[in-house]
């Protein structure tokens, strides 16, 4: 039976144990370049013990930013800069992994602090979204997107290839490709956000369309040993969710034929008008089962904050890694206390020599 403290192996990658730090945009960035905010924040967290860090939603474009202030991989200086927090990463035995995403029509807005909201048009700060359809997400996010053209749908794949393979070449050891949230490829998924009448549009078929692609040509430059990951929503909590979960499920099993090697489950986002039904774990019976009826590993997070309750889902096999999300910005030790709340073997070695050492002595 496995626990929460037990490493994990995928492919040729193994974690120290089951806790994986869900991607959180930081909106600390300037012209997508990570700073000593990315470099302290990422490695306090790999420092707190997790077994799997994964960098937050990393641009594969200018365009594809949610915000101004988001971190971006769509050229080779900002690659370079991501070496020393892997670095950083790996000292303290923690893995280090990063989503790779395009914000589509939630692109161009203020930071959640500053409005969370479609910067103004007339505002030299913002730019013009694109997305499958004309069809603005809602009253906070108003901009109507460009209509996304063959050749714009083949750009934009081949920015998220680009933006891979310089993942790859700075040393990322998970990559996760940003299908959820409202996003670029989720919004290609919902029938809320797709109106097209090609191939791209219309059946659950074409609407996949964009995501497997997406898959097929990054999976053809990401190295076999290394896993590659998704973060997608399966559900909207729309009122049409057996429909949409079915669905989901059916294009999961077609990632995995196409080479996922492991699943973030989690919500669409896709319309304003979710009923949401936030609480403890509310998504683990989903990831669950997704895990059983596409035969993916799973994760999920939303509402995993306890020790016990990550172990728990760990030893029921309900998810394969925790991924604990808010708890670590409030507490990047959070590892470290789950491991003294659980009496993992040797809690303190979950943290550096450095802190371990001093917490073992004068007992
Ligand atoms: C900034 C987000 C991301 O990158 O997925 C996000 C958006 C909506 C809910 C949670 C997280």
């Amino acid at each position: 039976m496995p626990t929460l403290f037990d490493p994990y192996t995928l492919k040729g990658s193994t974690l120290r144990n089951r806790i994986a730090v869900g991607p959180m945009c930081q909106y600390q960035a300037q012209d997508g370049m990570p700073n000593d905010w990315h470099s302290v924040h990422y490695a306090s967290l790999a420092r707190g013990g997790a077994g799997l860090v994964t960098l937050e939603a990393t641009a594969v474009s200018p365009e594809g930013r949610i915000t101004p202030n988001c971190l971006g991989l769509w050229n080779d200086e900002q690659a370079q800069a991501f070496a020393p927090i892997i670095a950083s990463i790996r000292k303290t035995g923690a893995t280090p992994g990063i989503q790779i995403a395009h914000a589509g029509r939630k692109a161009s807005a203020n930071v959640p602090w500053e409005g969370d909201d479609h910067i103004p048009a007339s505002d030299p700060r913002g730019w013009q979204p694109i997305a499958p359809s004309p069809v603005a997400f809602g009253p906070n996010l108003p901009r109507v997107p460009h209509e996304m053209t063959l050749e714009d749908i083949e750009r934009v794949k081949h920015d998220f290839v680009e933006a891979a393979k310089r993942a790859r070449d700075a040393g990322f050891e998970w990559l996760m490709l940003h299908f959820a949230h409202g996003y670029l490829a989720q919004s290609f998924w919902s029938t809320h956000s797709n109106k097209r009448t090609d191939r791209y549009g219309g059946s659950a078929e074409n609407r996949g369309r964009f995501l497997l692609e997406t898959l097929d040509a990054v999976r053809a430059v990401w190295p076999e040993d290394r896993p590659l990951t998704a973060r997608f929503g399966v559900i909207e909590f729309d009122g049409n969710d057996s429909q949409t979960l079915e669905e989901s499920i059916t294009l999961v099993r077609k990632m995995k034929d196409h080479g996922l090697d492991f699943l973030d489950v989690s919500i669409g986002f896709s319309t304003p008008e979710a009923t949401i039904p936030w609480g403890a774990g509310f998504m683990t019976p989903i990831a669950h089962k997704v895990r059983q009826e596409a035969g993916l590993p799973v994760t999920t997070s939303w509402y995993i904050s306890e020790g016990r309750q990550a172990d728990t889902l760990i030893r029921n096999e309900i998810l394969d890694l925790a991924t604990i999300g808010r708890p670590l910005l409030a507490n990047p030790h959070w590892p470290h206390e789950a491991a003294r709340i659980l009496h993992a073997k040797n809690a303190n070695a979950v943290l550096p020599p450095s802190y371990a050492w001093w917490l073992a002595r004068y007992q």
